[in-house]
């Protein structure tokens, strides 16, 4: 079997910081020991990584990602192929796509056709989640299976009538089959039945700009579905987990609940974090590019998001990395606000965005490992074997630089997308020696990966307490 073993680097989970030598064998991790010891200098090995000088810190798991999405007409424009190489690149190993019930489909012939887009494809591991878009008695029936096949997570939406849309029934339908089957309830809270009554009103009036969208997908209307879909949670006695999470009003009503001992968990994305109504706002069409739902929200929610991050009432920052281009995708809605296809890139860029607010004392470098790595493989079955370092984990591993400079932009991103919506925004630190299961995939600027080498994971229930 292959050995590697990674020296003098700064070890950094989510609950200790050590300098220490890591020892791999084939695709795990076997043993950590401090640098400079005795037991780490008998280690002898295939390849020797010097990690001096960085940090080496467990592989990122992205928890919210959509490749080759349909959307509005069009499809998010990475394919598992590309998506997963630029995830590679940006220092995150795992990634946990959302599989999506067709209206009138089967869980099974939706899940079925996101295996056949991912397999063979992905540079990284791969799980699913399922977007539950026709909560009938049989679709209910098969989530039972699909937890028993590692597909433990079930995302519905209180947004999009007509098309992933439920009601508060179906909703705590799902609900009640997730409390007794373990399968994670993932919501989309926002109230899309009274937006969609806004979205109508602002195009008769002519306000068709992308700046309209964040206007109409008001504030209020993300605090209300997010407090009735921790009522339906709490009637169904199930667990919630509340995904782009943009409005301080949404992360007070999941305080409250955390509070009152409910088991709530909220998700952010770092668009959320560093941009804001203004990026909406810019002029002419530009504005398209930071469509998403939730929407961006005024600058002054952000403070309350990285507090939510601090405090615990957040748990997990994912991208919903759903790219579209701006030529010839986002233009679909040019002169009408609501077909511009929604959601933004952010998969690769996600690891350094939050390093930089390491770097900007907002988060310590323990909770970023938390945050990006640790929590989002316990809350969707992926612990210890993801988010950590420790023996018999895999030996998902980045050599971290933290002190390289770079300027994000679409020029050197490897995104399959024609933007990016950071474009000049420096950040200090990137991912220098990125290893998937033992495998280097990426080292010093190169790309040593391949289509194929990624693997599902059959994730286990959720596994976070709070
Ligand atoms: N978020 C977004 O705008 N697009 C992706 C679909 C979703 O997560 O709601
Ligand atoms: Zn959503
Ligand atoms: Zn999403």
């Amino acid at each position: 079997m292959t050995r590697t073993v990674i020296r003098g680097g700064l070890v950094i989970t989510a609950a200790e910081e050590v300098k220490a030598d890591v020892l791999i064998e084939g695709e795990q991790v076997v043993a950590l020991a401090a640098s400079g010891s005795t037991v780490a200098a008998g280690w002898t090995a295939d390849t020797e990584i010097d990690a001096t000088g960085h940090y080496v810190i467990p592989g990122g798991v992205d928890a919210h990602t959509h490749m080759e999405m349909p959307f509005g007409g069009t499809y998010a424009s990475d394919t598992f192929e590309t998506g997963t190489r630029a995830a590679a690149w940006g220092g995150t190993t795992t990634i946990v796509d959302f599989a999506i019930q067709s209206v009138g489909g089967s869980l099974r012939e939706g899940l079925d056709a996101w295996h056949a887009k991912a397999e063979g494809n992905c540079a990284i591991d791969y799980g699913f989640h399922m977007i539950l878009s026709d909560v009938r008695e049989d679709s209910l029936k098969e989530m039972d299976a699909l937890v028993a096949e590692g597909v433990t997570s079930f995302k519905l939406f209180m947004a999009y009538p007509g098309v992933f849309y439920s009601d508060d029934g179906r909703i705590l339908r799902a609900m009640q089959r997730g409390a007794a089957n373990g399968g994670l309830i993932m919501m989309h809270a926002e109230n899309g039945i009274a937006i969609d009554v806004l979205v109508e009103q602002a195009l008769a009036a002519g306000q068709t700009d992308p700046r309209y969208h964040g206007e109409v997908r008001r504030e209020v209307l993300e605090a209300e579905a997010t407090h009735r879909a921790i009522a339906l949670a709490r009637v169904a006695g199930a667990p919630l987990y509340v995904v782009h999470v943009s409005a301080a009003s949404a992360v007070a009503e999941l305080a409250t609940a955390r509070r009152q001992g409910l088991p709530v968990f909220g998700e952010t994305c770092p668009q959320y974090l560093f941009l804001s109504t203004d990026n909406l706002a810019e002029p002419g069409f530009e504005g398209a590019k930071y469509v998403c739902s939730t929407p961006l929200r005024p600058r002054e929610h952000q403070a309350e998001l990285w507090k939510g991050l601090r405090t615990g009432d957040l748990q997990v920052v994912s991208t919903d990395h759903c790219p579209f281009c701006f030529a010839g995708q986002k233009e679909l809605g040019r002169g009408d606000f609501s077909k511009i296809p929604n959601g933004l890139p952010g998969v690769e860029s996600r690891m350094d965005l939050l390093h930089q607010a390491v770097v900007e004392g907002r988060i310590s470098r323990r909770r970023w490992i938390d945050i990006a790595c640790a929590t989002p493989a316990r809350m969707f079955g992926l612990y210890p074997r993801k988010g950590t370092i420790a023996p018999g984990s895999d030996a998902d591993l980045v050599v971290y630089d933290p002190a390289a400079e770079q300027t994000l932009s679409a020029a050197t991103h490897h995104m399959n997308v024609d933007y990016s919506p950071y474009e000049g925004r420096q950040v200090t630190g990137r991912a220098r020696t990125v290893l998937s299961r033992g495998t280097v995939i990426v080292d010093g600027g190169r790309y040593l990966g391949r289509a194929g080498h990624g693997r599902h994971l059959a994730r286990a229930t959720c596994q976070y307490l709070g």
